[in-house]
């Protein structure tokens, strides 16, 4: 799960850098609501994770997951903070 999450922030922070006219995520970085188009998207997500989970829908739970993960560390990067800050708050709670 960490390598995974590790590989995904640094494709995002690679993005983030190179702008690529075809990536979703560069989109997001150059979105004309800024940092909103992000925010939108986990207000979004969080709501349809709920009607998953109310619908014991798993396939769909994980799907929300997913989306819900991606776009935090699109949230994390647009912040100029790192994966490790998230790493090092899920430590200090153990
Ligand atoms: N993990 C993701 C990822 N999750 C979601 N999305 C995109 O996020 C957008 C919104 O997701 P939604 O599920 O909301 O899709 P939607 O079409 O709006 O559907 P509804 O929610 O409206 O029903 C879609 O265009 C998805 O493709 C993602 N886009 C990219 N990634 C990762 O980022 C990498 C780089 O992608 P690019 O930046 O596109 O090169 C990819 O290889 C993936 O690993």
């Amino acid at each position: 799960m960490q390598d995974i999450l590790e590989e995904l922030f640094d494709v995002i922070e690679d993005r983030k850098e190179t702008l690529p006219e075809d990536s979703y995520t560069a989109s997001l970085f150059t979105h004309e609501k800024g940092e909103n188009a992000v925010l939108e998207k986990l207000g979004e997500e969080s709501t349809e994770l709920v009607l998953a989970a109310k619908d014991d829908d798993h396939d769909e739970i994980a799907y929300e997951s997913a989306d819900i993960v991606y776009h935090l560390l699109v949230l994390l990067s647009m912040k100029g903070m790192d994966i490790e800050d998230l790493e090092a708050e899920l430590e200090a709670r153990r």
